[in-house]
């Protein structure tokens, strides 16, 4: 299994204001797989996904990626796990204003000793015709797709999303969802999903629902559905 949670608990604030919001997570994810989170507003599942991604710490259980734990890791062991083994795509695309298509990629670069090709991968993102432009020239569409390369370009086994289509139109959300099947057919990368539109779990690998910090629902999708055919 490549990646594997144990038991997970996290509390957030402290004393009478202490609160479990995770409340003993288990689950796994294949490489190579999507899964797809669901739950209603406060299950979880950011909270999750951050901890998944080293960037909060967990109170109790373990997580294995590739056969390593990182719940307990040091900050700089952590700052390693993220550089090495992470890519983040949120809402909210947060580009570099001042820098290209291109550049803002280009950026993350040099986080890798195996990076992806450049040039390939702005194709692949189908931003060839933008590559020199600057955010501010941009559709929403086409800035998330930046924001993909950017998480991609240092082919990181897990690739996390948290919303990636919240902030964009029904058209726009369905191209968005087809480049995130096709990088995780290219380049092969376990991508986890956190959405709340439930039509999104029909072309996921696995799919996962938490409720209440728990999760209550884990199982491997039968009918995958292409992006592309995608409704809600
Ligand atoms: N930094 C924090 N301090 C205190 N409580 C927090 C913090 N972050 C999240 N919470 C609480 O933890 C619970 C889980 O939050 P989380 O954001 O993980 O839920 P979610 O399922 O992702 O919700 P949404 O779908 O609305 O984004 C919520 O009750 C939330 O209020």
């Amino acid at each position: 299994m490549y990646l594997e949670v144990r038991n997970l608990v996290k509390y957030y604030g402290e004393e009478e204001n202490k609160v479990k919001v995770l409340k003993g997570i288990d689950c796994s994810v294949e490489k190579g797989q999507i899964c797809v989170l669901l739950g209603p507003s406060g299950s979880g599942k950011s909270t999750l996904l951050n901890i998944i991604g080293g960037i909060e710490e967990l109170d109790e259980g373990e997580i294995f990626v590739d056969g390593k734990e990182i719940g307990h890791m040091n900050s700089k062991e952590l700052s390693l796990y993220r550089r090495n083994n992470l890519g983040f795509v949120f809402q909210f695309y947060n580009l570099v204003p001042n820098l290209s298509v291109k550049e803002n990629i280009e950026v993350c670069e040099y986080l890798s000793k195996a990076p992806l090709d450049i040039d390939d991968l702005i194709k692949t993102l189908g931003l060839w015709e933008h590559k020199d432009k600057f955010p501010n020239q941009l559709s929403g569409g086409q800035q998330q797709r930046c924001a993909i390369g950017r998480a991609l370009v240092k082919n990181p086994g897990i690739l996390l999303c948290d919303e990636p289509t919240g902030a964009l139109d029904y058209a726009t959300s369905k191209e968005i969802l087809e480049l995130i099947e096709k990088v995780n057919k290219k380049y092969n990368n376990t991508i986890i999903i956190v959405t709340h539109n439930d039509a999104i779990k029909n072309m996921a690998h696995k799919i996962m629902k938490l409720h209440d910090g728990k999760v209550i629902k884990e199982y491997e999708n039968k009918n995958i559905v292409p992006a592309k055919e995608l409704e809600w």
